[in-house]
């Protein structure tokens, strides 16, 4: 193999001497003006990804919630789920190689991974909305082409339609057509099927859509020819004003708990937000006193397993329901799954959700931010697909059921988080079960929360274990949190390193919205004091 023509065209994508990036929770994500020599370097790396697999690779470029000015970029592995940990390690010694020994660095890869060069290698390339994408995605194309593969470049679109394209071309179209087309007509005629609910009214169908100003605003307007008026969506912050994700799109509503701007909500009526590149949903709405209620990603995950549940009770399907967390799911959530639903359920970490749902017939994953889908495992899809072509049930329960469990299979996106496809289930399942948002709301209470972002000098210094839930080093860090945890009723309070940005992310909550608070600003000051907290010292909310 020739390695001149990556060697030459490197150059044109020069690293800056000295800097080092850490692949993160969802690969590499930093302002974009340092992210040129990374993008052109997982080019290089997904060629190997794709000759190592035989599978085509995608690349998306996007920085997701982030500010516009970041972007990042994160590998696709064959069925769409995020490239496999191992090879996490050899994108950073890729990305931080200097130049005079990155042919090195790739070699290594080949031989530890004994690849054989002949193989062919095809990629997939999809990008946000940011005004940087264009040139970045231009970056990784040069890196897939200088090693000799093969580039289908899809353009602006959301980071799960690329996850999407992934898996339908690696299971040779059985999990759909790789194609936009296909990924509206599949998911719009599953919606449809799902909605065997008689008569419904026009507010039932209308749905307020906060868009971020990204990608999913401009996606789902391409979406709405084919759901023929039986979801009529009010699309706001979609791209024709404002900054992406400013003051606009899940991660704020989430983590500031109030509505985003540009909208004008009337009592009761039903809204979502997407993030950046449309990989998460919330839902909110405004009550009669004018409060703001939010439906995270933990509501949506109860309202689908009490679905599943009930539709695998009627369909006499014995399947096993699970719904995955996060140390980021409310207590109150938890405690719901466990005492009421009783259905299975466990905790990891930010980067596991996917692989720990698989372990179930049909796992449901979401964390607090929306992110988040359900998987069903091959024998699962079969025993539904079975009963749902059975012509001879007679109970007629019984085969609505099994229909509406094969539609969500055809609804949902089991590559990844997909905020379009998980607000056509959530909007079934609200008309299947004739649910408001406000009957919704009620299957439990939130416990108040608070999330808080503290800087230090190097986020490293925190490590954590048990899910992320428990603080390792520094030392003393972790006992100053259960000291100041006993103080509160209720309370609960965990300290992690973000993988997205420069920070410390602080997550406290308890019986009250004060006490909460409290408790938040207590741990922001013993991570500033005990982690090396730079600039002022962590200031009370209010
Ligand atoms: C508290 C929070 O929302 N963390 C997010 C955020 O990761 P951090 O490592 O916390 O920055 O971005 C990830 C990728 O989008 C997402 O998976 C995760 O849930
Ligand atoms: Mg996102």
């Amino acid at each position: 193999m020739k390695f001149e023509k990556v060697f030459r065209n490197s150059a044109l994508h020069p690293k800056p001497v000295g800097l080092v990036l850490q692949y993160g929770t969802a690969g590499f994500r930093t302002n974009a003006k340092e992210l040129d020599h990374i993008m052109f370097r997982m080019g290089l790396l997904a060629v190997l990804r794709s000759k190592k697999t035989k599978a085509t690779i995608g690349v998306m470029v996007t920085a997701s919630h982030n500010p516009e000015e970041d972007n990042g970029v994160k590998l696709v592995d064959p069925m769409g789920e995020m490239v496999t940990p191992s090879w996490e390690e050899y994108s950073m010694q890729l990305a931080n190689a200097e130049q005079d020994v990155l042919l090195t660095a790739l070699k290594d890869v080949i031989e530890k991974e004994a690849i054989s060069m002949d193989q062919d290698a095809n990629i997939f390339i999809g990008k946000d909305t940011r005004p940087s994408s264009e040139k970045l995605s231009q970056a990784v194309s040069d890196g897939v082409m200088s090693l000799g593969g093969h580039v289908h470049d899809y353009g602006v679109v959301t980071t799960p339609q690329l996850h999407f394209m992934v898996r339908c071309q690696n299971t040779q179209g059985c999990y759909g057509s790789p194609t936009m087309e296909g990924y509206y007509r599949k998911l719009s005629q599953a919606f449809m099927l799902s909605l065997q609910a008689p008569n419904r009214t026009d507010d039932q169908k209308h749905l307020l859509v906060d868009g971020a100003n990204g990608v999913g605003a401009l996606r789902l307007r391409d979406m709405e020819r084919f759901l023929q008026n039986q979801l009529q969506i009010s699309l706001f912050n979609d791209c024709r004003e404002g900054k992406l994700n400013f003051q606009c799109g899940a991660d704020y509503v989430k983590v500031q708990q109030k509505p985003p701007q540009g909208v004008e909500m009337s009592v009761g009526e039903r809204c979502c937000s997407f993030d950046g590149d449309a990989d998460r949903i919330v839902y909110y709405y405004k009550d009669s006193d004018g409060c703001f209620h939010l439906q995270d990603g933990d509501k949506i995950a109860t309202l689908i397993g009490t679905f599943l549940k009930d539709m695998l009770t009627q369909a006499g399907l014995d399947l096993q329901v699970a719904v995955v967390q996060t140390a980021y799911a409310n207590g109150s959530s938890t405690r719901y799954l466990e005492d009421v639903l009783k259905v299975s359920w466990c905790t990891t970490g930010v980067k596991h959700l996917h692989h720990a749902a698989q372990e179930f017939d049909i796992g449901v994953y979401f964390e607090a931010n929306g992110h988040g889908t359900v998987l069903f495992s091959n024998a699962a899809v079969h025993k539904i697909e079975k009963l749902a072509q059975d012509s001879s049930i007679k109970n007629e329960k019984k085969r609505t059921a099994a229909q509406l469990l094969h539609s969500t299979i055809n609804v949902i996106n089991q590559a990844v988080g997909d905020a379009i496809s998980d607000m056509l289930l959530v909007e079934g399942v609200l008309a299947v079960q004739g649910l408001s948002v406000q009957q919704w709301d009620a299957i439990y209470s939130d416990l108040p929360n608070r999330q808080r972002k503290i800087k230090v000098a190097d986020r490293r210094v925190i490590t954590t274990t048990d899910a992320e839930r428990r603080v390792v080093t520094p030392p003393g860090l972790q006992e100053a949190v259960d000291m100041l945890v006993k103080k509160y009723p209720q309370s609960r309070a965990f300290v992690r390193p973000s993988g997205t940005e420069d920070i410390i992310r602080v997550y406290a909550e308890a019986d009250t919205q004060e006490n909460t608070d409290a408790l938040a600003q207590e741990v922001c000051l013993a991570v500033y004091r005990l982690a090396g907290g730079v600039g002022e010292e962590p200031k009370p909310l209010h």
